[in-house]
């Protein structure tokens, strides 16, 4: 790390310790001094200096204050003696309120209080922490809050104003806070009324059902605004410039969760506090030219739509529903046919089976915007130039059990790696699975995959490409007649190998898509991946590694103090 200079350092107190306190544009550091006798060789010593050193990045300070006297004794009672006679002394102090991280990714906000003799000099650190703070441009100071009160266990409300309302409040950020009356009632005011310009970015309290309101609210905002028919399936879209913050309160928040590691409010709050972008993805799906939704998840036909779609009729069960419906659905073991249509990102883009997971900082998601650019439309040029042929393109006629599009690793804690485990959140792709017809058997070792280490992609009935579009025709739509012998119909009870769904009426021979949890109304369907489309309060899931700090040290090896 290259030294920087000190712009304070002082010999201040920590719970009736001395230490010596220094600040430079990255780093705030203080460590213990401790004066004590040692005895080495039989020779006392005069004295031995011993350092328990601390150090906080600058851009993890959540918030900086005068620390009135009382509220300092409070912490400090056990010694109420010792306690007083140092107040009385050092009666002057500021608390500095920071970023610790805790297990599992799981951020917490922790105080360290200073004393002194001089409030002076308290008022003087108060004044520098505040003024590098104040440099970090991107701090949000003015958010737009949604609350979904019927999300999960109805505790969005609750979450909000018990948890992550007063670390706003204490980071100086002012909040206007909607809680939401109706379905689609904060996707209808981003759309519309909400005057964005007031904002540095938008909070979702609520699960991923939330959150995909306030995502197609603000996409079609700015779109709106900027002029773009969303109808368009080849419209350049304008990026979101206000970030999303997730306050996980559903009872899935599986967005939360692989962006930010774990499902945590006040995590999340720090994560929003602190100013962290993360990049997405944003997969724009249409029927022909009308548009239908936005995903950023996970796209299913076949088995996960069947899922949901079962799922959806027994909303009364609560979550175990998934469970009934997977396993109905695993039993019914039901195949479609149909084309699958795709253009392949190119080959530096990575791999679905290279084991390289998306990780905060992600190379493969950091291509330069323009080198991405210039490919992309070397993609559409040829995809321009073969109107009716295949270069770029690639077709699969088949008959699937599955088709999968996951624009991200889909983890969570049921599925700790996930649909895809090295999907990446922002680098212009989705990786599409297909999982053709099999036996009910294999069709289980497969499933049974995405809860262990093995590769689920390593079996012969399955493919995984990472593509930039695709398009799906379900066989039904094209031709298929009720006297199409294509497949012996087997419509009653489940079938030994599949049971192909081929002669039945429209609405039960083709499955649906699910749309990161909504169902889509067509089986045709059209997807291209908009890079980078918005941003997310978010850093990724972050390395081990990458939690520790540089070393502190370097704050104490030169540099005079200045004060
Ligand atoms: N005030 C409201 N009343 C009813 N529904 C609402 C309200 N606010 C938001 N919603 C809807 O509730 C749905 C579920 O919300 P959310 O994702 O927060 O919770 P969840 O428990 O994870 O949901 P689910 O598991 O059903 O997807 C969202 O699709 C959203 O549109």
């Amino acid at each position: 790390m290259e030294e920087q200079a000190r712009l304070l350092s002082s010999m201040l107190f920590n719970k009736h310790r001395q230490v010596e306190v220094a600040l430079n544009r990255s780093v705030l550091a203080w460590k213990e001094m401790e004066r004590r006798r040692k005895r080495s060789s039989g020779v006392i010593s005069n004295s031995a200096e011993t350092a328990h050193s601390h150090a906080v990045q600058v851009c993890e300070i959540v918030a900086v204050l005068d620390t009135k006297e009382d509220q300092d004794n409070a912490e400090t009672r056990r010694s109420q003696k010792k306690a007083k006679q140092h107040s009385q002394l050092y009666p002057h102090a500021f608390t500095v309120s920071y970023v610790r991280r805790t297990r599992r990714h799981q951020w917490r906000c922790s105080d360290v209080t200073f004393h002194s003799a001089s409030e002076g000099l308290c008022e003087r650190w108060i004044q520098v922490i505040n003024e590098q703070l104040s440099l970090i441009a991107s701090r949000p100071k003015s958010l737009l809050v949604y609350i979904n009160p019927f999300g999960g266990k109805q505790r969005g409300r609750r979450i909000y104003e018990q948890k992550v309302a007063p670390l706003f409040g204490r980071a100086g950020i002012s909040a206007d806070v909607i809680v939401t009356e109706r379905a689609n009632h904060a996707r209808d005011h981003l759309k519309t009324e909400a005057n964005l310009d007031k904002y540095d970015g938008v909070v979702c309290v609520g699960g991923d059902g939330m959150f995909s309101e306030i995502l197609h609210g603000l996409v079609t905002r700015f779109q709106t605004d900027n002029g773009v028919d969303q109808n368009q399936p080849d419209a350049e879209m304008v990026p979101c410039s206000l970030r999303i913050g997730i306050i996980p309160a559903g009872s899935t928040d599986c967005i939360c969760f692989a962006t930010v590691g774990t499902n945590d409010p006040v995590t999340s709050a720090l994560h929003i506090i602190v100013g962290d972008s993360q990049p997405m993805d944003v997969c724009s799906v249409h029927h022909d030219d009308i548009f239908l939704r936005y995903s950023v998840s996970l796209l299913g036909y076949g088995f996960y739509g069947d899922v949901l779609t079962d799922s959806e009729r027994k909303r009364w069960l609560g979550p175990a529903r998934y469970d009934l419906s997977g396993v109905k659905t695993f039993l019914s073991h039901n195949y479609y046919e149909g084309t699958i249509s795709f253009l392949p990102a190119e080959n530096n883009m990575g791999d679905p089976r290279d084991k390289l997971q998306c990780r905060s900082g992600c190379g493969i998601c950091q291509h330069e915007p323009s080198s991405t650019g210039t490919q992309w439309e070397m993609s559409e040029e040829k995809e321009k130039s073969d109107k009716g042929g295949s270069s770029g393109w690639s077709a699969i006629r088949g008959k699937f059990i599955a088709i999968n599009a996951a624009s991200m690793s889909c983890a969570c804690p049921r599925s700790p790696k996930g649909l895809s485990p090295s999907a990446h959140l922002a680098d212009g792709t989705t990786d599409l699975i297909l999982v053709r017809k099999c036996s009910r058997l294999d069709f289980l070792r497969h499933l049974v995959r995405h809860t262990n280490k093995e590769d689920q992609f390593d079996h012969s009935f399955v493919e995984v490409h990472r593509v930039r579009k695709f398009r799906f025709q379900p066989r039904h739509h094209e031709l298929v007649s009720l006297e199409d012998p294509i497949e012996s119909p087997k419509k009653t009870g489940f079938s030994p190998i599949c049971s192909a769904q081929t002669t039945c009426n429209y609405s039960t021979c083709h499955s649906s898509w699910s749309c990161d949890g909504e169902i889509l109304p067509n089986a045709a369907i059209q997807v291209s991946v908009q890079c980078q489309l918005i941003r997310l309060f978010a850093r990724g899931i972050e390395e081990q590694q990458q939690c520790l700090l540089e070393d502190p040290c370097t704050l104490w090896a030169v540099e005079p103090s200045t004060h």
